[in-house]
């Protein structure tokens, strides 16, 4: 019996690899990266943390579009930038749905509800959320809660400054890892412009919200590469590490139902609150006009706060990085600074506060933008299912067949943007775009991923806040060029509107990120409201940037596996311009 069933499953797993070398010499079907296995197909290099990062070389080895077999299943990769976004901005029934396979493992984090983040059917509940909590994302609800945002920003700069590497001349040589303050940052963020809750995860040391929310995502990122883990616990969970993931599990969903009590006893939301936890208090469902169940409001608040603030932390984090590693551009950036009155000087006269149009300031983003090319922290991207049979770039793709858009690989292919390995923040500024271009990046101004829309229902309104690409860098007149040490001598003319399109930080189309303003908003500020107290020189472990660049991991979102750990020193007084150390 047991030699019949391995001779049964050895002859199935040829045919399976025969039929596979028939068909990939096919000249229908893409190419194909060598090494996949019988039965396993390409599935071995997709368990791995750095999974982006081989997905970024076979795309540049392979072109924009080429198949991967996850198990027996086929799935295209698709990374030339136009055609991802048109599969993501599809709607209607022919619309490509997210693939359950890799959704569903994120249910355990939201209770079992299928939420914004992991519903694949998109039916009556999720349109509901969508369209219930898009007013929490507007342009108008962002203004009102900007002092808030601010004020945390504040409170992160007076703790640094407080931090004795400032004062203490002994403590010159050390560098801080910014990346666990960035998270405490975004998670105070959250909580109190999104959820009115003061985490103090800041000043907490350690703030149990920091703690239940950490330890949940790490049981769900060790389950996304080991798939077998969850199944086993279930079998066994008398084991160590299922006592432990049920622990992490339990108190992250003990701690969310005590948030929807505590929402419920605030009783009914004020009319002009708008914010997230308003908004999700006020969703009801459209079949009995009343709220929905409680699981799926307490899932929905999960995966708003935890997709919210790790995300906002890393994009800062990298950000802050690639501003170090890039002196040119953080002279440029303390010039904006300096320029619009926001610079604090020691022995100068303070600064004035930052305000919500100084968000606009144009160099800044232009740097951030570029760190968010090179640095995607959503890198992985997401995985749809074909609606029909259809045809892409002339292969026959049928019903069923996942097709894959992977961020950081459009993001850093040759195929999208030229020199994608070099920081060259000059590619975003209009004036290096002929007239073309110009008129490519004014009308996706309002959005500088070139999003057209945002969900479902959602006006333009919401895109507002996007800084204009068409106005003109208030800079020096010396200024021309980015004259990083990372950019090519030659800056690429023309590129800026058309590459725009090829950015896809917040995926694009009816699910791209609904929390796009909220993250705009706050990055920029915490970037800017340290920008203008400190200079950031990196620590000596960062100094070796292809290190830093293949430690890369992704732990729900894509992290740096060294510390980042950054010096941060004062300016000096400028003088005819900004002099910094
Ligand atoms: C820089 C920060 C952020 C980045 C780069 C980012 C990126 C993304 C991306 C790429 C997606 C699509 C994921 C997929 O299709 O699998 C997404 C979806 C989502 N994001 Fe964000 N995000 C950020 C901040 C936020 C914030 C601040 C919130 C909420 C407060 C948020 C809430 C969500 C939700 C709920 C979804 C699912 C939307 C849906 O499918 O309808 N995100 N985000």
């Amino acid at each position: 019996m047991k030699a019949l069933v391995t001779c049964s499953l050895f002859f199935s797993a040829a045919i399976i690899y025969v039929l596979n070398v028939i068909s990939s010499r096919s000249s229908k079907r893409p190419p194909s990266p060598r090494g996949w296995l019988p039965l396993l197909g390409h599935t071995p290099y997709l368990l791995s943390p750095s999974c982006h990062l081989t997905m970024r070389k076979w795309a540049n080895e392979l072109g924009s579009v080429f198949l991967l077999n996850i198990l027996t299943k086929p799935c295209y990769v698709i990374s030339k930038a136009d055609l991802a976004a048109r599969v993501l901005s599809t709607r209607g029934p022919d619309r490509f749905r997210k693939a359950p396979q890799v959704y569903d493992p994120s249910l355990e984090l939201t209770f079992g509800a299928p939420t914004l983040f992991n519903d694949c059917k998109e039916d009556e509940p999720y349109q509901a959320f969508r369209k219930g909590l898009a007013p929490a994302f507007s342009d108008k609800s962002m203004r009102a809660v900007y002092p808030v945002i601010r004020d945390v920003a504040q409170r992160l700069k007076a703790r640094w400054q407080a931090l004795a590497l400032m004062a203490d001349p002994s403590k010159q040589g050390e560098a801080l890892d910014v990346s666990p303050w960035m998270q405490r940052c975004f998670l105070d963020i959250i909580g109190a412009a999104g959820f009115a809750k003061d985490f103090n995860a800041l000043e907490g040391g350690h703030s149990s919200i920091f703690q239940v929310v950490h330890d949940a995502i790490l049981v769900y990122d060790r389950r996304s590469v080991q798939p077998l883990e969850a199944p086993l616990c279930r079998l066994l969970p008398m084991l160590p590490i299922a006592r432990e993931a049920n622990r992490a599990m339990a108190e992250v969903r003990e701690t969310f139902s005590g948030f929807l009590d505590e929402f419920k006893a605030r009783g009914p939301p004020d009319v002009n609150d708008t914010r997230i936890w308003a908004q999700l208090m006020r969703v009801k469902d459209p079949q009995t006009g009343g709220p929905f169940p409680d699981t799926l409001i307490k899932g929905n608040i999960a995966i708003l706060l935890i997709a919210g603030y790790d995300t906002s932390s890393w994009t800062s984090t990298w950000a802050l990085y690639d501003i170090a590693r890039s002196p040119d551009c953080q002279r440029r950036i303390k010039r904006e600074l300096h320029e619009a009155g926001l610079l604090q000087v020691p022995g100068q006269p303070a600064a004035r506060p930052l305000e919500w149009s100084d968000l606009n300031l144009p160099y800044f983003n232009a740097v951030l933008k570029e760190s968010m090319r090179l640095h995607p922290v959503a890198g992985i991207g997401t995985v749809r299912v074909a609606p029909k049979n259809m045809e892409l770039e002339g292969f026959p793709i049928r019903k069923g067949d996942l097709l894959w858009v992977p961020i950081d690989a459009v993001h850093n292919s040759v195929h999208n943007f030229t020199d994608p390995t070099i920081f060259d923040p000059a590619r975003w500024l209009p004036e290096t775009s002929n007239s073309s271009d110009k008129k490519a990046s004014a009308a996706s101004s309002s959005c500088p991923n070139g999003t057209a829309s945002n969900g479902p229902d959602q006006g333009a309104a919401q895109q507002t806040l996007m800084p204009s690409a068409s106005s003109p860098p208030q800079l020096s007149s010396s200024s021309t060029a980015c004259g990083c040490p990372f950019a090519p001598k030659a800056t690429r003319t023309g590129q800026a509107g058309a590459q725009s399109k090829s950015m896809l930080p917040f995926s694009d189309g009816p699910r791209n990120c609904i929390g796009l303003n909220f993250a705009y908003a706050s990055v920029r500020t915490v970037l800017l409201s340290l920008l203008a107290s400190f200079w950031f020189e990196l620590g000596d472990d960062l100094k070796d940037h292809t290190l830093v660049e293949a430690s890369q991991s992704l732990v729900l979102v894509v992290q740096s596996g060294i510390p980042i750990k950054l010096h941060l020193k004062q300016h000096e007084a400028p003088e005819q311009s900004v002099r910094t150390p």
